[in-house]
């Protein structure tokens, strides 16, 4: 969608939200500090009148928290953010009134902004009086019809006194929208507006929000896991991972050249359209972590395909993921005598190394990505890694500390410095780098200890 980009309306300026950090019963009794969940973590960022910024990224990486804070319903722990010359932070009551009516949010389930006992008309109507729009009762019903026909439920009189859960999911949707637009707003956020919806009719609700971008004057925040959604929809994406904005770019350049190596992973990893296949994998590996314990540096670096060696690596950039995995393994206590197969299992220590190293160092990576497609099962000799000797024997030496003692402690000290990436000792700033902006070392940053 082509948009006149003139000046910017809403920008964020190291937002973080912070949930959970007050302390439960649990907490108390086990005496633990309360860990916050950073659902946002300093997050800065701007969007254009008349653009559509998409905001995309994996299940739970804070999309939808970033943008309730954009239009108030969450009060930023951190930061600011300013909507046309305001601080949303700190309205005062005329501002207050302004701003609930040019910033409206549509929800991924129409269900949460609609109330079931309420009819069509009166929940499209309600925003009005909320905002005391219309001289009286006969010029809103004017514009809660007009606004129904504006989002094509055409003729509009017959959805006047239905109810919710008599309309079909892509009728409900469009109800929650004309809600949204009936106060005539400036800047919509719509997270995941579509994904509930059936398949078949998704495309016609995203053609009606691009018409009526048009005919309203819109500027939208489009949140989606989504990337063909988000492609279709968005003049520029931010793309985040863990709270995190790592790349923020023209969609176009993000689709077909991805610079920071999650985003290349959420591109290899869109799923493929025969439902019997595989899903692609990208090569990364592990799960997503949790908020509440992140990684250090960039929180993307052990599961990053192109995580940085030290400068005075002297091995492969494959042989050092596989070191730096194998002590996170040990760093999280995850890898120990339980990663030995069975049939491996022996009474001699040195062969009980030999073989939790052939494991441990093993990349849980799509078979194209592997050195050997049978990898996974047999292991991987570690003289196939071509290790520098003093890596090699750190390994060696940490591998014997678990298996014989469960000393897991002494097998960190070992490994602490000898395997270590300034991915995992700096947190990467976001800055201009190429034709876009990005959080990452393969990108010339310096960022801070953390
Ligand atoms: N009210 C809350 N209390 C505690 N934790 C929360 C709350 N809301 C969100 N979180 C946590 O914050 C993190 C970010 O959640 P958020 O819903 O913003 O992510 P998301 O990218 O929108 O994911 P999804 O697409 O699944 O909604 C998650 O770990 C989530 O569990």
């Amino acid at each position: 969608m082509a948009g006149t980009i003139d000046s910017t309306l809403m920008e964020v300026r190291d937002v973080s939200k912070l949930f959970g950090s007050s302390q439960g019963l649990l907490d108390t009794l086990l005496g633990r500090e309360p860990q916050p969940v950073r659902a946002v973590d300093g997050v800065s960022l701007s969007v254009e009148e008349g653009e559509v910024l998409g905001i995309a990224g994996e299940s739970g990486c804070g999309k939808t928290t970033l943008g309730k804070m954009l239009v108030k319903l969450l009060n930023p722990t951190e930061g600011d953010v300013e909507f046309d010359g305001m601080d949303v932070t700190d309205l005062s009551a005329a501002e207050q009134r302004e701003f609930r009516q040019r910033v409206q949010m549509i929800f991924q389930d129409p269900f949460e902004s609609l109330n079931p006992r309420m009819t069509v008309e009166d929940a499209v109507a309600e925003p009005l009086q909320i905002n005391d729009i219309g001289e009286d009762y006969y010029e809103r019903r004017d514009r809660v019809i007009e606004v129904l026909e504006d989002v094509g439920l055409a003729p509009a009189e017959p959805y006047l006194r239905s109810f919710p859960h008599e309309l079909s999911g892509g009728e409900r949707q469009r109800v929650a929208i004309a809600r949204a637009l009936v106060v005539d707003p400036d800047f919509v956020v719509a997270d995941e507006p579509v994904s509930m919806l059936d398949v078949s009719i998704r495309a016609s609700v995203l053609n009606l929000m691009q018409d009526l971008r048009e005919e309203y004057d819109l500027t939208y925040v489009f949140i989606s896991h989504d990337l063909s959604l988000i492609r279709y929809m968005c003049d520029r994406t931010a793309i985040m991972y863990l709270g995190d904005v790592v790349e923020i770019g023209d969609t176009d350049d993000i689709v077909t050249d991805p610079k920071h190596p999650y985003t290349e992973a959420l591109f290899d990893a869109v799923p493929v359209i025969d439902p019997d296949a595989e899903r692609d994998r990208a090569n990364v590996t592990g799960e997503v972590p949790s908020p509440r314990d992140p990684p250090t540096g960039c929180k993307f670096h052990p599961r990053c395909p192109s995580v940085i060696p030290p400068d005075d690596w002297t091995g492969s950039q494959d042989a050092f993921r596989r070191c730096l995995q194998f002590k996170l393994g040990i760093q999280r206590e995850t890898l120990g005598p339980t990663d030995i197969p069975e049939d491996e299992e022996s009474d001699d220590v040195e062969e009980e190394v030999d073989a939790l190293l052939r494991h441990g160092l093993v990349l849980d990576v799509p078979e194209p990505h592997r050195i050997d497609p049978e990898e996974l099962s047999e292991g991987v000799p570690v003289e196939a890694l071509d290790l520098p000797a003093a890596v090699e024997s750190a390994l060696r030496d940490a591998a014997r500390d678990v298996l014989t003692d469960g000393d897991y402690d002494s097998a960190r000290d070992r490994l602490a410095d000898r395997i270590e990436s300034v991915c995992e000792t700096e947190i990467p700033d976001l800055r201009e780098a190429e034709d876009r902006t990005l959080a990452c070392h393969l990108y010339g940053s310096s960022g801070g200890d953390r």
